[in-house]
């Protein structure tokens, strides 16, 4: 049975780090018969340039028929001064509403290897172990209204924070079912003391916990957890949060693990997966074949767990990318902490030797 699977490059240095999990997927598909068959289309400002359009109506329509989406990232100066409803960004929100992604898994590990490289004193990083679920279809990314406006004449800009009961509930199920999957802790973070959205958040949060007898539960306002985060990061399990806050605090808590660059994500609903590292396309460093794919490959581990069912395939990209950064290995944004330094395409090859070594011995 063939499983199809499409691919998004996107901009920047996308299109570098999905080069390196094509070759991950092409080998493990040929080695357990998988048949996985990849097409790859436009997005961003790479379909901007070609189609005048963030993401055409068809490449939605083979993403929807798809069985997962791997997307690079998009995004660019060359696209910074579009109209809003032409910002090569508009593909991603696009992607995530048509698909129904409402649960964005960014999972946060510090490898054992890997405690000296982050910016904090290796004790507070030791051994965190963390899952951000993030709210993804609602909040104010798609909030209406949403404009710049001329009130009492001068320019006046509005987004709307909106969430229904409904919205809160299924992502607050995910956030619990992945919990009891772990250590069994949710933190929901909301900004409860202020916003009426939070008020109603945190009402149906703990309502809903109350299904689940066997997890914890603890709310804390963001400003507190920004912080928490820093100072105590071991104390998380799940962070059950909005869209928005949800944006902001995976970032943060991506450098607990000493780079953007290693943070892999996963954006469900019913109908098709879409994964993505949580970076973005990085202009700064864009064809100089030096970013770090291990957020990407990571995600393709997650890819082949959530969406293709293939658990074994999973454990290997992953297996292999601890054994590459034990051994000393890293990219050049961790090249401060690493034995050796390997380019984007480095990295990819070495990934997939460790796993096809692994799988001949
Ligand atoms: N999912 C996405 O497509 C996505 C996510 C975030 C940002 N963006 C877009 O990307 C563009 C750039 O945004 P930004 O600069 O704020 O964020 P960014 O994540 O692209 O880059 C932030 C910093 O992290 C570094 N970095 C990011 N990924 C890296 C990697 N794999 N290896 C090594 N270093 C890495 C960059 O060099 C840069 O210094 C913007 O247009 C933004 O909208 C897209
Ligand atoms: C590019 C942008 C729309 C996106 C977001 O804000 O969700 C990105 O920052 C992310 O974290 O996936
Ligand atoms: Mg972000």
């Amino acid at each position: 049975m063939s499983k199809k699977v499409v691919l998004l490059p996107g901009d920047g240095i996308g299109a570098e780090v999905v080069r390196e999990a094509e070759k991950i997927i092409a080998h493990l598909s040929d080695h357990y018969g998988i048949g996985i068959e990849t097409e790859t289309h436009l997005v961003g400002g790479a379909s901007l340039d070609a189609h005048d359009i963030p993401v055409k109506d068809e490449v939605v329509e083979a993403c929807k028929s798809a069985d997962a989406v791997l997307l690079g990232a998009v995004g660019g100066p060359k696209w910074d001064d579009y109209p809003s409803d032409k910002r090569p960004e508009k593909a991603l929100l696009r992607l995530r509403k048509d698909l129904g992604l409402f649960n964005n898994l960014r999972p946060v590990t510090v490898f054992s290897s890997l405690k000296d490289a982050s910016p904090l004193r290796p004790e507070v990083v030791d051994g965190v172990d963390l899952l951000v679920v993030r709210e993804l279809t609602g909040g104010l990314y798609f909030g209406e209204p949403k404009e710049i406006t001329e009130v009492n004449g001068e320019e006046t800009g509005v987004d709307t924070m909106r969430y229904s009961v409904t919205e809160i509930e299924r992502i607050t199920r995910a956030a619990f079912d992945a919990a009891r999957k772990r250590r069994g802790k949710v933190t929901s973070v909301d900004k409860a003391n202020i916003l009426a959205t939070s008020q109603l958040w945190r009402k149906t949060v703990t309502r809903i916990a109350a299904e689940y007898p066997d997890v914890e539960l603890e709310h804390m306002l963001v400003d507190n957890c920004a912080m928490q985060l820093i100072r105590n990061p071991s104390g998380f399990d799940v962070i059950l949060t909005e869209n928005m806050f949800g944006d902001i605090l995976s970032d943060e808590a991506a450098m607990l693990t000493g780079s953007i660059g290693m943070l892999p994500s996963a954006s469900l609903g019913d109908g098709t997966g879409m994964y993505e590292p949580v970076h973005g396309s990085a202009p700064d460093i864009a064809g100089k074949d030096i970013a770090n794919p291990l957020a990407t490959l990571a995600s393709v581990a997650l890819m082949f767990r959530f969406s293709l069912g293939h658990e074994k395939a999973a454990s290997d990209i992953e297996e292999a990318i601890s054994a590459v950064l034990n051994a000393g290995y890293n990219c050049k944004d961790m090249s401060r902490h690493a034995r050796h330094v390997l380019s984007t395409s480095e990295m990819g090859d070495k990934i997939l030797s460790v796993i096809i070594e692994k799988q001949d011995g």
